[in-house]
Order: structure tokens, then sequence, then C-alpha cells
């Protein structure tokens, strides 16, 4: 956390507050001094946030700076900025949008603006639900607008709104317009932001959204994730001829707050964990020196929470899974066995996900068995992830291991690994994931002896 990161322009490394006397953006507050760049009532919001936000992120940081010290070129320039999971770049690119919005309402003198400011893209709705909700508790005592623009919810019926978080599937209807959906004018736009873009710029018709949207305006466009891998392209939608790039961190790693483990499981395995007639559970508790042997991965997961409690080493979990219907079978499972768990994943309402997230946050529920779309950008407050099957791609396997060791807490990423598994292109996905790991981090000798390292 203390590494400053790295702000280029054009490709030349530029300086940005980083420290020494000259910090003026180090903290969100000081103490009786106006904050040269956000309003009060945002720093008050930032403060009453629990826990408070005091201190900026290095992301927070060089955004800031940016956006000061280089005001000229950042008020035309598009932005590229690669940071780890859980280093803040939610807020980072949160209080740009407010400052934006805020500077448009004190231009039209209160007067309520027709079309929005700021528009901000992410790839999932439980992701848009998540900013939103920071949105909202940032812009708490300031005259600034807010609207979501996500499936599976009303059609809006004004446009009258400063900044909107929205799904690109959904804004289309509204960007296009028609008699049942008002149309949005992305031409007064003043800043574009896409969260997650190596994911949303994998999906053709959010692409196409993006590219339509930069032809109508010529305002800048921020882009931001945790990895950049290459599988998918930019196109003209990142305008590189004058920008701006920062990274925090390497890229496409997991942040050194993550302790990466492998376990060897077997599918075949029959079952070991069960609940007799009488309600009793039997399971064989098959440790070794505190490391599981090898049983089926579902016995392995009720294995890991009981020696994690047993041990007091951590009290929240989650379980990711590629498929839906594992998940409802892991929560299932684990509930006849007695802990208390909830699956949850695209198949459920918003509502039900907003509960279960709160239930989570309170305590109710120790253990969230969540599928795919829960792997990015999803901030909640775990000790320990566990990789039930191998995701689909090396970044897939950062951002759900990045759930953990957020906000420079550190925590476990557990991935089962099933040594049968005749899927050559889960051992391919493995062997990037491996390949990918500080050269000093020592494997499992089944892992080594599986990849043949
Ligand atoms: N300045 C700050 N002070 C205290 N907490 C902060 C600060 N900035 C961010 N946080 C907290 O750190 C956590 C991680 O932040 P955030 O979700 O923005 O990470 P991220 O970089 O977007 O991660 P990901 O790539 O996984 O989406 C959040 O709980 C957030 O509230």
């Amino acid at each position: 956390m203390n590494d400053p990161g790295q702000l280029f322009y054009n490709d030349d490394p530029v300086p940005v507050y980083n420290g020494g006397a000259c910090q003026p953006f180090a903290f969100f507050s000081k103490a009786g001094g106006e904050h040269p760049y956000l309003d009060p009532a945002v720093i008050q919001n930032l403060l009453n946030q629990k826990p408070p936000a005091i201190n900026a992120r290095p992301v927070q940081t060089a955004l800031l700076s940016m956006l000061t010290m280089y005001k000229k070129q950042s008020a035309k320039s598009d932005l590229m900025c690669i940071s780890e999971t859980g280093s803040g770049k939610t807020y980072a690119f949160l209080l740009p949008a407010i400052q934006t919005a805020l500077k448009r309402i004190e231009k039209n003198k209160g007067k309520a603006s027709k079309s929005p400011s700021v528009l901000i893209f992410c790839h999932s709705q439980p992701l848009a639900e998540l900013i939103y909700a920071n949105l909202t508790a940032l812009v708490k005592n300031t005259a600034v607008k807010t609207c979501l623009v996500i499936g599976k919810t009303e059609f809006i019926k004004s446009t009258e709104f400063d900044i909107g978080v929205c799904c690109a599937g959904r804004f289309r209807n509204h960007f296009e317009g028609s008699k049942r959906y008002v149309q949005i004018d992305v031409t007064k736009l003043d800043l574009l932001i896409i969260d997650e873009v190596d994911e949303s710029m994998k999906c053709a018709d959010d692409f196409m959204l993006y590219f339509e949207i930069r032809q109508k305006t010529s305002c800048p466009a921020y882009f931001f994730s945790a990895t950049l891998d290459g599988s998918f392209s930019l196109g003209d939608i990142f305008r590189d001829e004058d920008c701006f790039c920062y990274q925090h961190g390497e890229l496409n790693a997991l942040p050194p707050t993550v302790i990466p483990v492998f376990w060897e499981c077997d599918r075949s395995m029959l079952p070991e964990a069960y609940l007799d007639d009488d309600g009793t559970v039997h399971a064989i508790p098959p440790t070794q020196n505190n490391t599981l042997l090898k049983c089926n991965p579902s016995d392995m997961i009720f294995f890991i929470l009981k020696l994690q409690w047993d041990n007091r080493a951590a009290t929240k979990f989650i379980i990711f899974t590629k498929k839906t219907v594992i998940a409802d079978f892991l929560a299932n499972k684990l509930a006849l066995l007695g802990i208390k768990a909830r699956s949850i994943h695209a198949k459920k309402s918003a509502e039900a996900r907003r509960r279960c997230f709160e239930d989570f946050k309170a305590g109710v529920y120790k253990v969230i068995v969540a599928t795919n779309q829960l792997t990015r950008g999803i901030d909640v407050d775990v000790d320990v992830v566990i990789n039930y099957d191998i995701p689909t791609s090396r970044t897939a396997w950062i951002h759900r291991s990045g759930r953990v060791g957020r906000n420079g807490k550190k925590g476990a990423a557990i991935t089962l690994v099933d040594t049968k598994d005749p899927d050559y292109q889960t051992k391919a996905v493995l062997r990037e994931i491996v390949g990918g790991l500080p050269p000093d981090k020592k494997l499992p000798t089944f892992l080594a002896e599986y990849l043949n390292l």
C-alpha cells in the first residue's frame, strides 16, 4: 500500500503527490484547511463511511493529482487505470465523477440538467448495484442526482440526473429511445467511465455501445481494471493519442496481501461428511499436520470451514464455482451439515442478493457460495476465498481470489485441484495460474507433479 504506483502521460512517467511535504491528497480531510479538489460535503461523506476513509489510497492520490497537477491535459485525455484488486478504484473514479457533476450543476446555477454529466458502465448488475450504493453514500447532502440504469428494474422515466450507473444492455434501450423508453442524450456528456474494462470489452454488444457513445461525444473516458491480459480489443474506444495511464502493483497478479493455497481433491471419492438419522454430523476429519487429506470437493469445503473455525483462523468465507446448480447444491449441503450458507448468482433477484449481502455483513451467514457473476468488483469482508473449481481464465482466478486481501488486509485464497480431472482446458488454465505466481512461491508436490513442473 506504500507503493505510490506510476502515472504516465503519453508513455512518459509523470510525478504525483506521493509524500514529502507536498501531499495535499494523502488525506481527504486536512484539519482546518479546505481540500484543493473535493467538495466539503463529499469529504464529510467519506469520513462517515464505516470504516471512515481518512487517508487516500495510492490510486486515489494519483487520480486527484492528475486532475489538479495536469488540469489542462486531463480535461481532454483518456485514462487507463490498472490497479490491484481491493486497492480502492471505486472511490478513485467516483470522486472525479462527483466533482465533474458538481461543476456542471454550478455552471447551470443549480438548474436540473436535461441529460447526464457522467455515465459509469460496468459488466454486471451486482457490481452496478454496489457502485451505486457507494455513489449514493458519497453524494449525500450535495445537489448531485443519481440514477441506476440496469436490467430487472423498472425502465427510467426521466433523464434529469447527473450521474448514471449503468449496464450496457439496459442502457441500449435508452440510448436508442422509443415511445416506450426515454432517450438519454449522450452528446453533452462530460465524463465516461468504464469499470472492469477487460471484461466489459469482451462482449460485442457492450463494445458497440461504447463505440457509438464515443462517436457522439468528445469527452474524456476513464477505464479501470485490476487486469489487462490482452485477450480483448480496445479498438477506437480508448483514444491513445493523448492519454494518461496509471499502474499500481504488478500487472495481472494477485496483490501480495492474498496468500494462494492449493489443495488436492478427488471428485470421484464418495462423501465422508454426512448427517445420520438422529441429526449427528459424521465426519472423518481428514487432517494431518493441519493439511487436509484428499476427499471429494464438497466434503473438502466442509472440512476446510471446520478446520479454520476450530483453529479460529478465519470467520467468513466466499466459495466460487462456475455453475449455478453447484452453488445451490453446495449451499444446501453445508446447511444440511449445520453450516449456515447462502448461494448467490444471476438467477436470484436483486432484492435477494441485497438481503444476502446484508445478512452476510451482519454475520447471519458466514458462508456465501457464488458464481462467476460475483467474481469481479464485489466488496464483501471475507477472510478466505475457496475456489471449488478452476475458473475459465487466469484473470478470472485473480479476480475471484482478490475478494480477499483487500484494502491492505491479509487473506487466503484456497484452490481445490482435482488431479484426475481429464479436462485439458482446466489444466491449461491452472498452468497459467501457477506460472503467474511469484517465483519464490513454493508449490505443493502434488501440483508440481500434476503440471510436470
Ligand atoms: N481511502 C480509503 N480509506 C479507507 N477505505 C477505503 C479507501 N478506499 C477504499 N477503501 C475500501 O477498500 C475496499 C476496496 O475498495 P474497492 O472495492 O474500491 O477496490 P477495487 O480496487 O475496486 O477492487 P476490485 O478490483 O476487486 O474491484 C472497500 O471496502 C473500500 O470501501
